[in-house]
């Protein structure tokens, strides 16, 4: 039997539309996607076409309209307290130190205090910040601000790690630095991680696998490829691998016609 850490079965997601609330709009629609404990899988997919949705319904903080989550084989109720949450948006509190931001998950999970704080002060220095527990979000940089974000969801240990759009913020440069830790922390602790991009190469490089969504309405999967690129990786030197540049080719000519799709719903969105 295949261990998955993580299944959205069969689902769909039916939200009243903002502007005019008896309208109905089907962002997800019998949508199905799996992940194997510690498999590193990446979602691709048009812009607004149901990916956070999708994530949100793995993370219970969104019930489907239908379908099914199961975590580890047991239907999810609730909150997913076996995911941690890694958002576009900043997630740390500003008015508290990055040892205090990391330290508070610990704490609400009813870690005492002195524990949490030797752990925390360990995660920091894991992701590059040791000497820098005392600083508060905005005397860090936005690399720096991530890193913390990172600490503060690898501390919890959770078994199933939840990225949307992580660095979607950042640099280039400071992107694939963060790319690399990324992949260097997974393969150490081989957790099931489910990352969701809007960046075709960001996808490759990092994963075992890679799903593309249809544009929306009703998105769903329309493809699957194992990325059978060699690890350890580094992101900017794989994307030179004969094998990559195949793969990029292979899911692009299934991604394109998505994307298009997704440009004119959103331009006609804004007419
Ligand atoms: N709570 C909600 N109420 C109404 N509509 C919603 C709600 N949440 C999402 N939607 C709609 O569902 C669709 C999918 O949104 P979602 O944020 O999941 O897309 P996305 O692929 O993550 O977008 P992006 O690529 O821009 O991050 C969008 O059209 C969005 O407007």
């Amino acid at each position: 039997m295949v261990d998955h850490a993580l299944e959205l079965l069969n689902i769909s997601c039916i939200f009243r539309a903002k502007d005019d609330r008896a309208q109905r709009y089907t962002a997800v629609a019998d949508a199905t996607l799996r992940v194997r404990a510690g498999e590193f899988v990446s979602v691709v997919g048009p812009t607004g076409c149901g990916k956070s949705t999708l994530l949100n319904v793995g993370a219970g903080l969104l019930e489907p309209s239908s379908g099914e989550v199961k975590v580890f084989g047991r239907p999810l109720e609730g909150i997913n307290a076996r995911a941690g949450y890694m958002f576009q948006s900043e997630a740390l509190m500003p008015w508290r130190s990055a040892m205090d931001n990391v330290m508070l998950g610990l704490q609400y999970r009813g870690m005492p205090e002195a524990k949490a704080r030797a752990l925390a002060s360990e995660w920091l220095a894991r992701v590059g910040l040791a000497g820098f527990g005392d600083s508060y979000p905005h005397q860090l940089s936005g690399g720096m601000r991530k890193r913390a974000a990172l600490a503060q969801v690898l501390a919890l240990d959770p078994d199933i790690i939840l990225m949307d759009e992580p660095f979607s913020a950042l640099d280039v440069q400071t992107r694939q630095l963060m790319e690399n830790e990324v992949l260097a922390l997974w393969a150490s602790k081989k957790k099931a991680v489910l990352f969701i991009t809007h960046d075709l190469d960001e996808a490759i490089a990092m994963s075992d696998r890679v799903v593309v969504l249809s544009a929306g309405p009703a998105t769903r999967p329309i493809g699957e490829f194992e990325i059978d690129l060699p690890r350890p990786r580094d992101v900017a030197e794989v994307r030179t691998h004969p094998r990559f540049v195949e793969l990029h080719s292979q899911i692009w000519a299934v991604l394109r016609d998505e994307v298009l799709k997704g440009y004119a719903q959103q331009l006609k969105k804004a007419a």
